[in-house]
């Protein structure tokens, strides 16, 4: 896992986005690896701007739970890497669809958060020819760890450098941070982000995903994936 942060990203273009969950700013930019990524994040104060800095107008997705944070507490932030058969396709192979709605869902009940996009992250990294690829072994006994290793790539071949360089150029240097991924946790800082607090990132377990899940606990020392575990520190 690469850790090392670009200096700048470029902000390629930007526009709300209305979802089910409220209305988030989206901007597309890219870092070093020019690819091109998405942050979705939605405002601090009713009327007020958004983590990505453009102002928004009044809120047509219902009102600020009374509950949220104060402006100065770290944002909540989910880096999410792409999975085009979890999210798309609705695959059970993997939960990243639920966990992308569910992340989408937090952040506008919050209030106040971001959800970065991080596009060439499938499979980990090592594109959707491998990460299908690595399907196929798996269906032939191996885990997802024996997979990746057998195809001759890293079990984690994502860099956190450009999600990193973005939450700094936008002015955000302490985010608390939804994952169960001790090594998000560790690339993230090591990046130069203050990760304040680690939030647990619900998981979906299926019967279809059960081994998968299993493994990442086991093999890749995720917390524990079930609801209401206690986060990482
Ligand atoms: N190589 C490989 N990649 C997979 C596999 N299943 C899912 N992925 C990819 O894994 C990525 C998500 O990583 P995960 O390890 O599930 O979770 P994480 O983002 O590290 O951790 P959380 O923040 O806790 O969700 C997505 O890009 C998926 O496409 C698999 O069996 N092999
Ligand atoms: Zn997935």
């Amino acid at each position: 896992m690469t850790t090392t942060a670009p200096a700048t990203v470029r902000v390629l273009a930007r526009a709300k986005l209305p979802t089910r969950h409220g209305v988030f700013d989206a901007v597309c930019f890219s870092g070093s690896d020019d690819v091109e990524h998405l942050a979705l994040s939605i405002r601090t104060p009713l009327g007020g701007t958004s983590l990505n800095g453009s102002p928004l107008g009044e809120p047509s997705d219902g009102e600020r739970p009374g509950d949220g944070p104060l402006d100065d507490d770290p944002p909540i932030v989910r880096v999410h890497s792409e999975c085009l058969t979890g999210e798309a396709l609705g695959s059970q192979r993997c939960d990243c669809g639920p966990q992308l709605d569910s992340a989408l869902r937090l952040v506008a009940e919050t209030g106040r958060g971001m959800v970065l996009y991080l596009r060439g992250h499938e499979g980990r990294g090592i594109g959707l020819a491998q990460k299908i690829r690595a399907y196929a072994l798996q269906e032939a006994g191996l885990d997802t760890v024996e997979a990746n290793l057998e195809l001759g790539e890293p079990v984690d071949r994502r860099s956190y450098g450009p999600a990193a360089a973005y939450l700094r150029q936008i002015g955000v240097d302490s985010i608390r941070l939804l994952t169960n991924n001790p090594d998000k946790v560790a690339a993230l800082r090591a990046a130069g982000v203050q990760v304040a607090e680690v939030l647990p990132m619900p998981a979906a377990p299926v019967p279809a995903n059960e081994a998968y899940l299993a493994t990442k606990t086991e093999r890749m020392g995720h917390r524990g994936l079930r609801l209401g575990d206690e986060g990482l520190s």
